[in-house]
């Protein structure tokens, strides 16, 4: 029973994989250990009770009424020794050896024994439904997830010291990332709409064809009217063909009809879906909307691959963008720089539950429309307001308090 339960769960499912009999038959007994339980302790104790009853009338043939207590002596000594301790003791120091070792044969008696388990089971169910508890036997997913980071961690920290630890540390970083995918929602790492670049589907196509070239992105929207009515996305190369294609002036192009369709998703879409939804329509583009389908941002296959390996660059990318650094060493922040990429560039730990922007997380904190000068300090931070339009925060300088001065809750001074 102590193998059984403390054998590594990842590495008996990997055994499995691999069409190992015996970890699959661990893995079995693992989804009954109710039975396990019960088989195990009937024949434990008919082991035990047989074993005293036989040494008890020996020895009072031997001893008289005194061979009772050498038997209860020398049966429990023996019992704790070589019943409890010792097997225990190989156990735990090694659990899957000894898993795989006894599970064939424990299953075999599990057998033998089961009319007798199950009405035990039947037994031990009817009491404890009586008192209202719930019987579990294997752990839930956000239970496994838990071990499964707790690995992760396990494994990174072992590394700690070795050649390898700072590829183990990435790599670990990497799984976690992978885990949050399945959390983490389009809306919390999207290009937000102000950082998108557009172009209007109604000016001359000369006009486009710069704005095309001048910009680092291969796929630009375009809008008709207002930016919130996007018609289509215009790629860099579909552009370049049509106008190699046509022999006329450029402003005789018809931009709409080179743009490929647009495709709108949810903000509320994790990663994990979206990444999926990538694949599946071969796609790298969707513009993001909220639930009245207004415009929110845009999100790319590759700002989902960056959330697991971290900044990707390529020739015409640039760094997190709205981002500088000031001379005193403060970081001076566009409002809707979000608050994952400044986490990610400069290590902060700056919470993103409750606003995805960094203007929106001094709004949240400050629980006001502040004033520019105004001055904050939460979560380890000090929040200058260098810029504000109407109720919208510009710029914002950030700078790290030292940890000695660093204040419990929010203080705000003008
Ligand atoms: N039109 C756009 N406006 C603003 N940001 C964009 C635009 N297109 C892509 N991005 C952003 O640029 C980063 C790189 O994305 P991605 O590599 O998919 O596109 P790209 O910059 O057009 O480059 P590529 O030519 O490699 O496709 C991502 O963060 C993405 O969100």
């Amino acid at each position: 029973e102590t193998a059984l339960t403390a054998a590594s769960r990842p590495r008996m499912h990997a055994l499995a994989q691999q069409n190992n009999r015996r970890a699959r038959i661990v893995n079995d007994l693992r989804m009954r250990m109710e039975q396990v339980i019960a088989a195990l302790l009937l024949g434990n104790n008919l082991v035990n009770i047989t074993a005293s009853a036989l040494a008890t009338s020996v020895l009072i043939a031997m001893f008289g009424e005194h061979g009772v207590i050498y038997a209860t002596a020398g049966m429990t000594v023996l019992v704790v020794l070589f019943g409890e301790v010792l097997p225990k003791t190989i156990a735990i120091n090694n659990p899957d050896r000894t898993a795989l070792a006894v599970a064939p044969l424990m299953r075999a008696f599990i057998l033998v024994v089961t009319p007798f388990t199950k009405l035990i089971g039947w037994m031990v169910r009817g009491t404890l439904m009586l008192f209202g508890a719930r019987i579990v036997t294997e752990l839930g997913r956000e239970q496994t997830e838990e071990e499964l980071r707790g690995a992760i961690d396990l494994h990174t920290e072992t590394a700690k010291h070795t050649e390898t630890s700072t590829e183990i540390r990435e790599a670990g970083a990497m799984m976690h990332s992978i885990l949050d995918l399945n959390e983490v929602m389009v809306l919390d790492i999207m290009i937000h709409r102000q950082n998108v670049t557009m172009v209007d589907a109604e000016q001359p196509p000369s006009e486009t064809v710069a704005q095309v070239l001048a910009s680092p992105h291969t796929r630009i929207p375009i809008y008709q009217g207002n930016p919130d009515n996007i018609v289509g996305v215009l790629h860099a190369k579909a552009l370049l063909r049509a106008v190699r294609a046509q022999n006329q002036p450029t402003d005789t192009l018809d931009i709409r009809a080179i743009a490929a369709k647009p495709w709108f998703i949810p903000s509320t879409t994790t990663l994990l879906a979206q990444l999926r939804a990538f694949r599946e329509r071969r796609e790298h583009f969707a513009l993001v909307v909220d639930e009245y389908g207004a415009l929110l941002g845009i999100v790319t296959l590759e700002d989902i691959l960056e959330e697991i390996v971290g900044e990707i660059d390529d020739e015409h990318d640039v760094r997190v963008r709205g981002t500088r650094r000031a001379a005193d060493g403060s970081i001076d922040v566009e409002g809707q720089v979000t608050i994952r990429d400044l986490n990610r560039q400069f290590g902060w730990r700056l919470p993103d539950e409750d606003a995805s922007t960094i203007a929106g997380l001094v709004l949240h904190e400050a629980r006001r429309i502040p004033e520019v000068g105004q001055i904050f300090m939460f979560h380890g931070f000090r929040f200058e307001v260098l810029e504000r339009h109407r109720n919208r925060i510009k710029r914002v300088r950030i700078r790290p308090l030292e940890p000695a001065s660093e204040p419990p809750s929010l203080a705000a001074t003008a």
